[in-house]
Formats: structure tokens, sequence, C-alpha cells
């Protein structure tokens, strides 16, 4: 017998999405920071070293020197609403909240920090959640922030009795919703300047070089992000990696000596942009917005802009929209 045209076969499960970044410290003073860096530098799909070695330069070292220099830093772009990579997460969940129904609810984590992972999953289970969607905001796939998303994404599922049935959004490195959403925000952002660049310098987030060879596909997804934005924009691109850690060789060519080389060769209007970043952040503002360009007018460059991240912008909300619809299909299907 056919059941009734307006009685569904299937109930509308309730479905979580969960929008998943690297994390950050509570406040900006060198004790949070340093909570901060000791949970995200002890995690081995970070620091790539055997344990036995990594924990005392960790402990020693790096944890009495880099938290009051990094605490320095986050107080030049902390907001009202506090460190900026939580605030815009915490806003592009916002504006995801309701566009598929109230069936499908929006929550963020965090990888280190607060808010964190585990207490999402659980949060998003008691209100109902049978089916969870992980979306780790990293467009390019890494070891070092995709795979361990996963990693403490997959250790809360494994304290939970009853688990929600779970899928990962997978990276979008060369996805034609991120590349287009790039190219719009990088033109809509270009064309208000007000001088004309030489040069758009796209800055991702290095890794050791080391990774490459071990086969993190990380390298070879930037340079295809890169290969496809540069294609579609009228200025020239160059391709820079950032934020070194460490004594190991990281990957080539670096962000800061790109600036600095840059007025020596006659090129003295540039704009910079990070496309490996989903929200703005430590790296972004203060890095690049703030010591970039010093380094670049210092060695004679005239005229420098930092673009935004995607954010909350429409571009990059219509961008997490066509993503995350697309692997809510058969789960939730837009009416
Ligand atoms: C976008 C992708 C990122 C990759 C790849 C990545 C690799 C990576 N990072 C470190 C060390 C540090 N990163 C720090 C900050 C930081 N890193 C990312 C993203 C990637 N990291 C973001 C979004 C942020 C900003 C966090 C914020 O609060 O705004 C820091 C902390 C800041 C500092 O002390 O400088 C460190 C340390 C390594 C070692 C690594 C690859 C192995
Ligand atoms: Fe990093
Ligand atoms: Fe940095």
């Amino acid at each position: 017998m056919q059941p009734p045209a307006d009685h569904p076969i299937v109930p509308t499960p309730r479905v979580g999405v969960l929008l998943i970044n690297l994390g950050t410290p509570d406040a900006p003073d060198a004790a949070a920071v340093r909570r901060y860096l000791a949970e995200f530098l002890s995690d081995p799909r970070v620091v790539e070293i055997p344990r036995i070695a990594w924990k005392p330069i960790l402990h020693g070292i790096v944890l009495r020197t880099r938290p009051s220099k990094s605490a320095h830093a986050y107080r030049q772009v902390w907001t009202e609403e506090g460190s900026p990579l939580a605030a815009i997460t915490a806003r592009q969940a916002r504006a995801l909240a309701g566009r598929w129904g109230d069936t499908v609810l929006v929550d963020w984590a965090m990888r280190y920090g607060n808010p964190g992972i585990a207490a999402a999953v659980q949060r998003l289970k008691k209100a109902g959640a049978e089916r969870i969607l992980a979306a780790p905001l990293y467009p390019q796939y890494s070891g070092a922030t995709t795979a361990s998303a996963h990693d403490a994404l997959f250790a809360g599922m494994a304290a939970l009795r009853w688990q929600p049935a779970l899928r990962t959004l997978p990276a979008y490195h060369d996805d034609p919703l991120y590349i287009d959403a790039l190219v719009a925000s990088l033109e809509r952002q270009i064309a208000a300047l007000d001088f004309e660049p030489e040069r758009l310098l796209l800055s991702f987030h290095g890794m050791p070089e080391r990774t490459l060879r071990l086969g993190d596909p990380y390298h070879c997804q930037c340079r295809k992000t890169a290969r496809l934005v540069s294609e579609r924009m009228s200025v020239p691109v160059d391709v820079a990696f950032q934020s070194r850690f460490g004594r190991a060789r990281w990957l080539e060519p670096a962000t800061d000596a790109t600036l600095e080389a840059y007025p020596p060769q006659g090129v003295k209007r540039i704009a910079i942009a990070a496309p490996g970043f989903s929200a703005d952040c430590l790296e972004t503002i203060e890095e690049l917005g703030l010591r970039g360009r010093e380094s670049f007018l210092a060695a004679g460059g005239e005229q420098f802009a930092a673009l935004d991240c995607l954010n909350d912008s429409d571009e990059g909300m219509a961008m997490l929209d066509g993503l995350l619809s697309r692997e809510l299909a058969g789960w939730w299907n837009r009416p």
C-alpha cells in the first residue's frame, strides 16, 4: 500500500554541521598563549619529531620564550569580540544557521583551545543530531591541519556510546566554488584600492619541506589553487609560504624574503592575499598586514595592500553554502 502523498516515507533526521578551524588562545596574554601553544605544538601531526627529542625542546626553550612574544602579536590583532579567528568562525556559523531549515543545526569548534571539537560533537548529539557533517575549513589538505582536525573529531566520536553518522568536507583547493569566490573577492578588493598593484602575492602558510617529500599533498594543492586563480586575474600573481617555525627547511619561497626582494627588482606596488586561510587571523593581520607591510616599505616599496580572507563576505558565504549543500545531499535536500 502507498503511503499518503503528504506523509514522508523517511522522517527528516536532524543533522549537525560543524565548522572547524585551527584554534587560538582564550586571551592575548602569555599564560593563555602558553596553554594554547602547549596543546598545538604537542600534536604529533604538527611537529613530526620523535616525542623523546621534542618534549625537552618544547618545554625547555619554546614554551619559555614564545608565549610572551606571541602574546604581544595577539594583542595587536585582538578585537572586542576576541580573537579574530574565533570571532569570524562564529560569524560564519551564524550566517549559515537556518539556511537549511530548522532540522540542520550549525555549530563551530576549534582544533586547539576553545570551543573544543569533542564538546561540540556532544552538544550536537544532545540537540538531537543523528548525523554530523564536519567541515575543517582548510581549502588545502595537510596532515597538520585537516588530518589533525579529523583525529580530534574521531576522538570525540570515540567517547560516545550512541554515535551519530559522520561525513567530512573534503579539501576544496581546486573546487570551482572556491576559485570563483576567491577571484570575485580579490577582484572586488583590488578594484577598490587607490593604486594599481603591479603584483598580487598569494601567501600560503608554510610547512616543513620534508612533508612534501613524505607525500603530503599540501604544497601541490597550494600551487594548484594559485595557478587556477592566476589564470583568471589580470594582475601577475606570485606564490610564497609564510610563518616559518623551527630550524628545519620550510617550503619556499618564503613570504618575508619575497616581499624584501620586490623593491630592488622594481616592484613597488603590491597587494597580498592569503587564500589558504578561510578567516583572517594572527598570521594574516599581524604577520602580513603589519610586519609584511613594514618590511616591504623598509625595502623601498611604495604601496602595499593586505586583502581580506573570504571570512563571512557574500562570496565566502555563498561558497560555504554551496560546498556544504553538496555534502548534505541525501541527508538534506534543497526543496
Ligand atoms: C592554514 C593552514 C595552516 C597550516 C598548514 C599550518 C601549519 C603549521 N603551523 C605551525 C605553527 C604555528 N601556526 C600558528 C598559527 C596559525 N596557523 C594557522 C594555520 C595553519 N598552520 C592559523 C590559522 C594560525 C593562527 C591562529 C590564530 O590564533 O590566529 C602558530 C601560533 C602563533 C605563533 O605563535 O606564531 C604556530 C606556532 C606549524 C609548526 C605548522 C606545520 C607543521
Ligand atoms: Fe600554523
Ligand atoms: Fe606567524
